[in-house]
């Protein structure tokens, strides 16, 4: 049976559970269950501090876990991302009260620099050669410069908001860009074909999640035009129509990009253009 961490609180916990839920596998039903077992899967579900994963995962007792990346590297965990979710996206930078310090680095020097992630700031510290203090907090670390416990902190930014409500502005550059993140003990090999299931699964999550699915018609002179705008994964499908001249095609294309090419598919010709979402798939 594949045993899986799976964060239990904070960003990462619920789009977490509604991705492992669209992927087919059963989910708790209550946030006080700490394992549960999806039998028709043959997988166990571990509820764990998302800080914890990385440790767990990398003492081999579970083959794979979703954290964060910021907390994998912060963990120091003997174990490797192996496939990004594009969600809880984060960046995590040094921030201060305006004036405080500038863009430099080396404007660090003898400051004290408070953060919940001591590992990630002190790697940062000591591999461009600058002499600061860390001292750990827990959370909500942007009052730390308030209460005179930092002149500068280290901490996730999504949004801005938090850093704006404290007062303080980021300053140099990005320590790190963050996402959730699929990880498993680094080397490990173990129980390959079915971590290797449990993957495919999560990027059918992610590739419908990206994905619509296409559909229009146009005289088979405009193919070649229509087929550069809308070139599928692996080439769209092509099928003639009762209607002599004309062919019906079939994409998958980017959501976002959905509209845009709706309007170049009718300039050149296409009609009855549909889109309808993907719902689950297998590349
Ligand atoms: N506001 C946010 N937006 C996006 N990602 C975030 C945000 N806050 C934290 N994260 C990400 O969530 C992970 C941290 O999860 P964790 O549960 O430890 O903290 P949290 O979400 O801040 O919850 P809490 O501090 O309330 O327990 C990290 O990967 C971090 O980058
Ligand atoms: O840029 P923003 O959109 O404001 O998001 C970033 C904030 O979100 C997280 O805090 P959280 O609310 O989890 O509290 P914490 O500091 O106690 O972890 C993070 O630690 C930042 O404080
Ligand atoms: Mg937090």
């Amino acid at each position: 049976m594949l045993r899986i961490a799976v964060p239990n609180k904070g960003s990462l916990s619920g789009p977490a559970a509604d991705m492992l839920h669209e992927a087919g596998y059963q989910q708790r039903r209550e946030s006080k269950e700490l394992r549960i077992v999806d039998p028709a899967n043959d997988v166990e579900f571990f509820y764990l501090r998302p800080r914890d994963i990385a440790i767990y995962v990398a003492s081999g007792q579970l083959d794979i876990g979703i954290t964060g990346r910021d907390l994998l590297i912060d963990s120091g965990a003997n174990a490797e991302e192996i496939l990004p979710l594009g969600f809880a996206r984060s960046t995590f930078r040094f921030a201060t009260k305006p004036g405080t310090v500038g863009d430099d680095l080396a404007d660090l020097n003898g400051k004290t620099v408070a953060t919940s992630y001591e590992g990630i700031v002190a790697k940062h510290l000591a591999d461009n050669g600058i002499d600061a203090s860390v001292v750990h907090l827990d959370g909500a670390v942007e009052t730390a410069i308030q209460l005179g416990v930092a002149q500068v902190i280290a901490d996730v930014v999504e949004t801005g908001t938090s850093l704006r409500n404290a007062g303080l502005e980021v300053v140099g550059e990005p320590i790190m860009k963050s996402e959730a993140v699929v990880i498993r003990r680094t080397g490990a090999d173990g129980e390959e074909t079915k971590v290797q299931q449990f993957l495919r699964r999560l990027q059918g999550v992610l590739v419908a999640r990206t994905y619509v699915m296409m559909d229009y018609d146009i005289r088979a002179e405009h193919l070649e035009a229509a087929v550069a705008i809308t070139p599928g994964l692996e080439g769209p499908t092509v099928s003639p129509l009762h209607n002599e001249g004309w062919v019906a095609v079939r994409a998958m294309v980017p959501a976002e990009d959905a509209q845009r090419i709706m309007d170049d598919l009718y300039d050149i010709g296409a009609r009855a253009i549909l889109t309808t979402a993907i719902h689950a798939c297998r590349l």
